[in-house]
């Protein structure tokens, strides 16, 4: 069955994927690979609306992969693809912490440019996060807090919650 990692940027999506299994596959990355550049790039050059555009058809294609799939940050905006999340034979794991803890972690990654960060103020992306907050829990299927919480206890706590 396939696993969702849902979630604000920052809180860990992509890590815990890696974690999880060998052959995750983070949703950002393999879009990366199709369109050719960075995601900064293509929200510059084509525009946010173009990138949904390529993640929704992204999330469709990996609802029956059976993998660990890491979400981008902003996948439950589109009720399109709210709607594929709860249509789906699937679990989709909700890691919930609060702002400041992904704020401050967002800040400092630098492995990663993430440009409605770079182009929002904090009063800004905070607002975007407190929109996106009941999106999240509108289609988790389970929700785990993952506030000051090491990779592999978050990893330990999606298994025991799966057992
Ligand atoms: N449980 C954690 N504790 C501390 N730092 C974390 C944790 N999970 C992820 N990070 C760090 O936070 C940043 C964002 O992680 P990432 O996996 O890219 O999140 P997402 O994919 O949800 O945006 C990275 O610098 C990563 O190393
Ligand atoms: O929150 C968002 O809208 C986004 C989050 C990013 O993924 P992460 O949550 O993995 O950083 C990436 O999909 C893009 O920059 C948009
Ligand atoms: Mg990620």
């Amino acid at each position: 069955m396939t696993t969702f990692l849902i979630g604000f940027m920052g809180s860990g999506k992509s890590t815990i994927a890696r974690q999880m299994s060998a052959d995750f596959i983070d949703m950002d990355a393999m879009i990366v690979e199709r369109i050719g550049m960075p995601i900064a790039a293509f929200f510059e050059t084509q525009g946010e609306a173009a990138f949904r555009q390529i993640e929704k058809s992204v999330l469709s294609e990996l609802v029956v992969s059976d993998k660990v799939v890491s979400t981008g940050g902003g996948i439950v905006i589109s009720p399109v693809n709210r709607q594929i999340l709860k249509d789906a034979v699937a679990k989709v794991i909700y890691l919930k912490s609060d702002f400041d803890s992904l704020y401050n972690r967002i800040s400092s990654d630098t492995d990663n440019v993430r440009p409605i960060f770079v182009n929002s103020s904090r009063q800004a992306l905070e607002a975007i996060f407190n929109t996106r907050q009941p999106l999240y829990e509108e289609v988790a299927s389970q929700i785990i807090d993952v506030t000051d919480k090491t990779p592999s206890q978050i990893v330990q706590e999606v298994k025991e919650f799966q057992a």
